[in-house]
């Protein structure tokens, strides 16, 4: 559904992506992770077209991304970037019905199917109470769910997030994450996540694509590629691997003091 081959991606002075490829077919859930600066976020740019690459193609349903038109991909492709959703003046249900502009005429007016979708997402989401809020008073985890239903009201095909659980406590971001994947497999949605928790990565991806100063490190299942050795070149830390003991999903526990400075470069350095 979406395929990208061989996408390179440099800025002035610096090269941010090497050949990577992927695919995510529909009710898949494909995970992107890497350290901070790996890429990911210039990766999702060129899969939603939002940049062009300087070499390879991004390719939904088999067209090239760049032969879409704006509205065409609207309908098929939702995004949630990094930032989530800005402080807007509009209620919540004025936001999600947002979500549905792409499939209405010239004029957007709300028709049956538009309501529908919209109420059955509020109810979904949990934002049923919350619909007369406005969006620029709510906390940036309550945010977070209303971007996260507008997307859902835009009825895609494939869905991308760029670490959606950022804001959002432990309870809400089993809750989204577990709805976004039953959501999947239902609709059959080819889901694309960014993901800096290991442990949900390999709890809620059917697959992982690990970066490394942008190029794909390791692409495979969780117990495939959440392994201490990856893990350490990657990361630069000694991780200890588990198994969760009810979906022996791969587990990663973290010991204090046991980085590994000389296996990746330091995101940032701290100065106490
Ligand atoms: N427009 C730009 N101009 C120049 N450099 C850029 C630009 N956008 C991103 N970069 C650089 O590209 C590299 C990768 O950035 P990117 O945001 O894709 O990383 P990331 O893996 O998403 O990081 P994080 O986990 O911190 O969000 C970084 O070094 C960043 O500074």
């Amino acid at each position: 559904m979406l395929v990208a081959d061989g996408l390179h991606k440099s800025y002035p002075n610096r090269r941010v992506l090497c050949g990577v490829s992927l695919s995510v077919s529909p009710g898949e859930v494909l995970g992107i992770v890497g350290p901070n600066g790996s890429g990911k976020t210039t990766l999702l740019r060129l899969l939603t077209g939002e940049e062009l690459p300087d070499k390879g193609e991004v390719r939904l349903d088999g067209r090239p991304l760049c032969d879409w038109s704006q509205r065409e991909k609207a309908r098929c492709l939702a995004v949630l970037p990094q930032e989530g959703l800005p402080s807007v003046p509009f209620t919540v249900r004025e936001v999600v019905e947002m979500g549905r502009h792409p499939h209405q005429g010239f004029w957007p007016w709300a028709g049956e199917r538009d309501r529908h979708v919209v109420e059955s997402v509020l109810l979904e989401t949990g934002l049923q109470a919350d619909r007369d809020r406005h969006v620029d008073q709510l906390s940036g985890g309550e945010r977070q769910r209303v971007a996260i239903a507008k997307a859902m009201a835009q009825d895609p095909r494939v869905l991308i997030l760029d670490e959606p659980t950022t804001f959002l406590d432990i309870a809400h971001q089993l809750g989204m994450l577990d709805w976004i994947r039953s959501w999947s497999q239902r609709e059959g949605i080819a889901v694309l996540i960014v993901l800096h928790d290991l442990n949900l990565a390999a709890l809620y991806c059917d697959r992982i694509l690990m970066l490394k100063e942008g190029t794909c490190f390791a692409q495979g299942s969780p117990s495939e590629i959440l392994t201490p050795d990856r893990i350490r070149k990657v990361y630069g830390v000694q991780p200890v691997l588990t198994r969760h003991p009810v979906t022996h999903a791969p587990q990663v526990l973290l010991q204090p003091g046991a980085g590994d400075s000389s296996a990746t470069k330091p995101a940032e350095s701290f100065t106490l």
